[in-house]
């Protein structure tokens, strides 16, 4: 494998572009293809065994394009289906967890609340990691449902999207939770809206950074980190509508590119 070669990241969707977002931020000389699978989301609704299948789909197709790492920037994908994506592909894959550690070693009030997918919080890793965790935490979860179709649709300021959220708050509130750990990478989208719902004091976490950091360490080690000055652009697939996909990374504004695969 050649240091040059690409970091191929993938999602159900939209939302594994906050973490693109973040790990462009930290090696700008990498050259990252991004697959939206928008077309099959939400996975959080679907059977692990599905997951399995289109998490399988989508690694391949990266693999394929000589991608030297992968990237699964999906809670779904990563708690339901990396340990066979692991024994099924020789490459580097890492994933992205809900930040539970962090929120239960800082809560102050020892209640904390996570948003995720029914997909998340259902899978037997999310649950081996929250009990390892979270010993004398209460953890509220709920789970998001209608709030990645409403990101896939570009409707984060909707009045009916905001309403949902208002509601998917109501059991956190009335725990006085004083961190929300925002375990799907669509959510960040919403960060501002939630603000907005939020006291001041409850800290809002994402895994963002710190799959960042982790594709550095891993890069590092395999001696795979590209120092050579980077001249391709960002490609992003989507297999449904490039105009959400668009307006998030601001494509234009950056000069990414977005095209259409039907994959
Ligand atoms: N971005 C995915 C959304 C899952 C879905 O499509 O339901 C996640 O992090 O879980």
């Amino acid at each position: 494998m050649n240091k040059t070669n690409p970091i191929g990241i993938f999602d159900s969707g939209v939302g594994g572009t906050s973490i693109f977002k973040e790990v462009h931020r930290l090696l700008p000389l990498e050259h990252i293809i991004y697959l939206a699978d928008s077309k099959n989301a939400p996975y959080g609704e679907r059977s692990a065994a599905e997951i399995m299948e289109l998490s399988h789909k989508n690694t391949s197709k990266l693999v394929k394009a000589g991608c030297k790492l992968i990237i699964v920037a999906c809670n779904t994908a990563t708690t339901n289906a990396i340990t066979y994506l692991r024994k099924t592909f020789d490459v580097p894959i890492i994933g992205i967890e809900p930040a539970i550690k962090p929120a239960a070693l800082n809560s102050k009030n020892k209640v904390i609340g996570i948003l995720a997918t029914k997909g998340t919080l259902s899978s037997e890793l999310f649950t081996k990691t929250s009990d390892l965790f979270t010993k004398n935490i209460e953890v509220i979860e709920v789970v998001g449902k209608g709030l990645v179709e409403a990101i896939e649709a570009g409707k984060e300021n909707d009045p009916v999207t905001l309403k949902l959220l208002e509601k998917l708050l109501q059991p956190m509130l009335a725990k006085e939770i004083d961190y929300l750990v925002l375990g799907c990478s669509h959510y960040p989208y919403l960060i501002p809206q939630l603000k907005k719902l939020l006291p001041k004091k409850v800290n809002i976490i994402d895994s963002g950074r710190g799959v960042a950091r982790q594709t550095k360490i891993v890069l590092k080690s395999l001696d795979l980190l590209n120092e050579e000055p980077q001249f391709k652009k960002p490609q992003f697939y989507t297999n449904k509508d490039i105009k959400v996909l668009a307006h998030l990374i601001e494509a234009g504004k950056n000069n990414f590119n977005v095209s259409y695969l039907d994959f």
